[in-house]
């Protein structure tokens, strides 16, 4: 390789150190045909000497045999992996390239462009912390360019680039530079993106790619390599949501009993108080255990295990949280989803979901609406076909705990998966909680109902302000404990002797029926919160005045 840093011949320790610590930033590039995708990363890298001798050697004979740049060398084809993929007409996946520099490391995502590859961007883009959209000078800004950034900012990257590219081709113009800028910022106004800037490039001749362009004096920004390496992006990690999945219950002996994972997001400390979650029992945290021995604290991305003070049941897939900074915890929620596969996401249909290290199994209700990728409108329909994206009501099994994908990735994302093929097929982003009530009517759920309407039937009125997320954590706890609770809400029927007399419906069917903050329903408990440290409270003296009275075994 042309550049490396001195310090490989000299102290390759010091070197290894040095690279571990530098920042990560994860990447993703979209464009469409011939906008000139390859050439950028083949200018970036080539630009930065992150290419070996012999691959230069290779691309110099390579250019004059096949390039399509006349002398020059042809920097597209040194990323060809994935256009002779194409060619040959075989499955198109996410190209990931790593390189770095003296300032960061960097993953990038390379992805094709094309509609019918929505489904491989998404993949792409799960994981991005930028995104590089290209625009051909020339054409200006167009639907794919829409697409893209959509989803980008479905996915929740928070910085973008717009490269503006062949500028050699516009003569360099700062008129067409700011057109394209406007016409860019002019639609993606809507799509609530933090971060978008703007640089004019030749990805060709080099401009502004990795050095500072002398044809366009004009431009006082940094040139795109000195962006990737200075946007700041350690505010954007959460350090004050504390969310633990437990990915694995390590018991190597009888004195030791620990929760292995790593920390989605917040941070921890020896004596913090936590929440094992979906079961809402509370301890505090003994020690915090890694590789390197027991530390004071550990936060957001690392790999720690958690002892426990008290002998709490926590299993893989629960999660544990900061009490009074819960996560919402629910069977029923809204979702952004993403299909991958050819069989349409169609209500009704068993699925396997995987949020993090939780597995349980669900279906989707309905379709609120699915967008069009290309004009971003929203469409009515049932089903989501194949690259098809939807805003979709889902159910399941299993109270899941989870913060809206915005403001946790980690937390907020899941994957639904074939029962047969046990293949991904669809990609779901939670936007907020359903209501659990309208399960009621959902043909997959009624059977596990109806398994469970043993338990002797009473009615909980749940007030104070937190009136609906105590209704929601309720339900959750007695579910885990083997019972079925229907919560009605202001929303689910219009009067008060309505209300009273679904009630009584449901409880002479035999569910526990948690009234959230309405009034009207005679109720046999009546439990009250107005944060999330009194939910977590009234939940367990619930549960406990539930067992002394023998309502609630176990
Ligand atoms: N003049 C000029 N031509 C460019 C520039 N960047 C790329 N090209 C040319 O545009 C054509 C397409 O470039 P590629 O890099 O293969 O484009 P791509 O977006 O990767 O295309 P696909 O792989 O087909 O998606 C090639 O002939 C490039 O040489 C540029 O900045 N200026």
């Amino acid at each position: 390789m042309s550049h490396q840093s001195d310090l490989i011949g000299t102290d390759i320790n010091a070197y290894l150190k040095q690279h571990e610590q530098k920042e990560l930033l994860r990447l993703l590039t979209c464009g469409s045909v011939d906008d000139g995708k390859s050439t950028l990363i083949g200018r970036l890298l080539h630009d930065t000497s992150m290419i070996y001798e012999d691959q230069l050697a290779a691309l110099e004979s390579d250019s004059s045999k096949v390039g399509s740049t006349g002398e020059k060398l042809d920097l597209s084809l040194l990323v060809d992996g994935l256009q002779a993929e194409r060619e040959q007409g075989i499955t198109i996946d996410v190209a990931y390239r790593y390189f770095s520099t003296a300032k960061r490391k960097f993953i990038m995502a390379d992805t094709p462009g094309h509609e019918q590859y929505t489904r491989n961007m998404a993949t792409g883009a799960s994981n991005a912390q930028l995104a590089v959209i290209l625009i051909d000078a020339r054409h200006g800004v167009l639907t794919q360019t829409k697409r893209h950034s959509f989803l980008a900012s479905l996915l929740g990257i928070k910085h973008v680039v717009v490269a503006i590219n062949k500028m050699d081709l516009v003569d360099y113009s700062e008129q067409r530079f700011n057109e394209i800028r406007e016409e860019y910022q002019h639609f993606c106004g809507n799509l609530g993106l933090e971060d978008v800037r703007f640089v004019p490039i030749s990805a060709l001749e080099g401009d502004n790619v990795v050095y500072p362009s002398e044809n366009m004096p004009w431009f006082d920004g940094k040139p795109m390599m000195q962006v990737l390496e200075t946007v700041p992006i350690s505010h954007d990690k959460d350090f004050e949501h504390f969310r633990f999945p437990v990915q694995y219950v390590n018991r190597p002996n009888l004195d030791f009993r620990g929760f292995c994972g790593t920390i989605a997001s917040g941070v921890v400390k020896p004596d913090d108080e936590v929440v094992a979650l979906p079961s809402g029992r509370s301890t505090r945290v003994d020690r915090v255990v890694t590789f390197e021995g027991d530390q004071d604290e550990a936060h957001i991305d690392q790999a720690v295990t958690l002892t426990l003070k008290d002998e709490i049941d926590v299993s893989r897939g629960d999660m544990l949280v900061h009490a009074g900074n819960m996560p919402e915890v629910a069977t029923a929620f809204n979702a952004n989803v993403v299909w991958m596969t050819d069989q349409p996401l169609a209500p009704g249909r068993q699925y396997d979901i995987k949020q993090g290290p939780r597995y349980t199994s669900g279906a989707m209700r309905r379709v609120h609406y699915k967008t069009d990728v290309n004009t971003l409108e929203q469409q009515e329909g049932s089903e989501l076909g194949l690259n098809e994206i939807g805003l979709c009501e889902f159910a399941v099994s299993h109270p899941l705990a989870f913060d809206p994908y915005p403001n946790c990735g980690s937390t907020g994302a899941f994957i639904i998966i074939d029962r047969l093929t046990n293949i991904t097929i669809g990609a779901g982003m939670i936007k907020s909680t359903a209501s659990d009530a309208e399960g009621l009517m959902n043909p997959v759920t009624i059977e596990e109902w109806q398994r469970r309407l043993d338990q002797k039937p009473l009615v909980i009125d749940c007030g104070g302000e937190a009136a609906d997320k105590l209704a929601t954590a309720l339900q959750r706890s007695l579910f885990d404990v083997g019972k079925t609770g229907v919560v009605l809400d202001n929303t689910n029927t219009d009067s008060e002797e309505d209300r009273g007399s679904m009630a009584d419906v449901l409880r002479s069917q035999g569910l526990i029926v948690l009234t959230a903050g309405i009034s009207g329903t005679p109720a046999d408990y009546s439990v009250s919160a107005d944060n999330d440290a009194g939910i977590s409270k009234a939940v367990q003296e619930l549960l406990q005045t539930l067992r002394r009275e023998q309502r609630l075994q176990g």
